[in-house]
């Protein structure tokens, strides 16, 4: 996340931690959002590499120990059959984590709430990313989980010329596109969008400008949640 502030911690308890194995050690590579307490939501381009994949839960630090984190790994990944990394504008950036055991539900520990199936929100409605991304374009990962206050930039202005164009679709979410931004890092997280006093998470980090993560009038690209509900539950029983 570019610009923002350190989240509270676990303020985001279904923000999860995308970690692949490296030797004897396991790296962030994305976010994800837990909803159900064996399934995880990520970023199909997260995971369409042959990895050993772990989830945490409950963290906060990715280089401490706060005694909140469980530790879980993941027992088989689903990814959007349409999805095609050369083609990143066509969509799809979406996949599901079975998780090898269910994790304990708590304080720092709960479950996403999920839009209703074909939701899109107005322009510069309120949202928030949340993730462990890179604080600047090139720069390093947060150790910390930061969030950034990213309003909704509908589709017509998102697709017009000088913002996105046509590479972005309307089963995606804009927003931001100014100082703030989602980074490498960030894939796969939340986009955590208020409804009614609750927070939805309505959308999946996907992209951001080659050029710079936080390239004005390029905002940060999610995939659209509520485009996908019928395929997560398909998946999901
Ligand atoms: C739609 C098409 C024109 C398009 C394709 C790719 C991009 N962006 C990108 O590729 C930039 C490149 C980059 C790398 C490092 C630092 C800064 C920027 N990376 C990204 O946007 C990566 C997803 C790449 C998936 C590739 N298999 N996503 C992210 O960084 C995140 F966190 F914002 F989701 C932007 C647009």
């Amino acid at each position: 996340v570019v610009g923002g502030e350190v989240a509270r911690p676990n303020s985001w308890p279904w923000q999860i931690s995308l970690q692949f194995q490296s030797g004897s050690n396991y790296h962030h590579t994305c976010g994800g959002s837990l909803i159900r307490r064996g399934w995880v939501m990520t970023a199909a381009h997260c995971v369409d590499s042959q990895r050993t994949w772990r989830v945490v839960v409950g963290e906060h630090n990715l280089n401490s120990n706060e005694g909140r984190e469980q530790y879980v790994s993941v027992s088989r990944v689903y990814i959007h059959p349409n999805w095609n990394r050369n083609q990143i504008s066509n969509g799809y950036d979406i996949a599901l984590l079975r998780l090898s055991n269910e994790v304990t539900l708590n304080n720092y520990v709960q479950l996403a709430n999920l839009p209703p199936s074909g939701q899109v929100l107005n322009h510069n409605h309120p949202c928030y990313i949340s993730g462990w991304g890179r604080t600047t374009t090139g720069g390093n990962l947060s150790a910390q989980l930061k969030q950034a206050y990213l309003p909704v930039v509908d589709h017509n202005t998102c697709s017009s010329s000088g913002w996105w164009g046509n590479s972005v679709r309307n089963t995606m979410v804009c927003a931001g596109g100014g100082k703030d931004s989602g980074c490498q890092g960030d894939s796969g997280g939340p986009l955590n969008c208020q409804l009614s006093g609750r927070y939805y998470v309505h959308g999946v980090t996907s992209f951001v400008s080659a050029r710079a993560c936080n390239e004005s009038r390029k905002p940060t690209v999610f995939t659209r949640v509520s485009a996908y509900i019928g395929w997560m539950e398909n998946i999901m029983g």
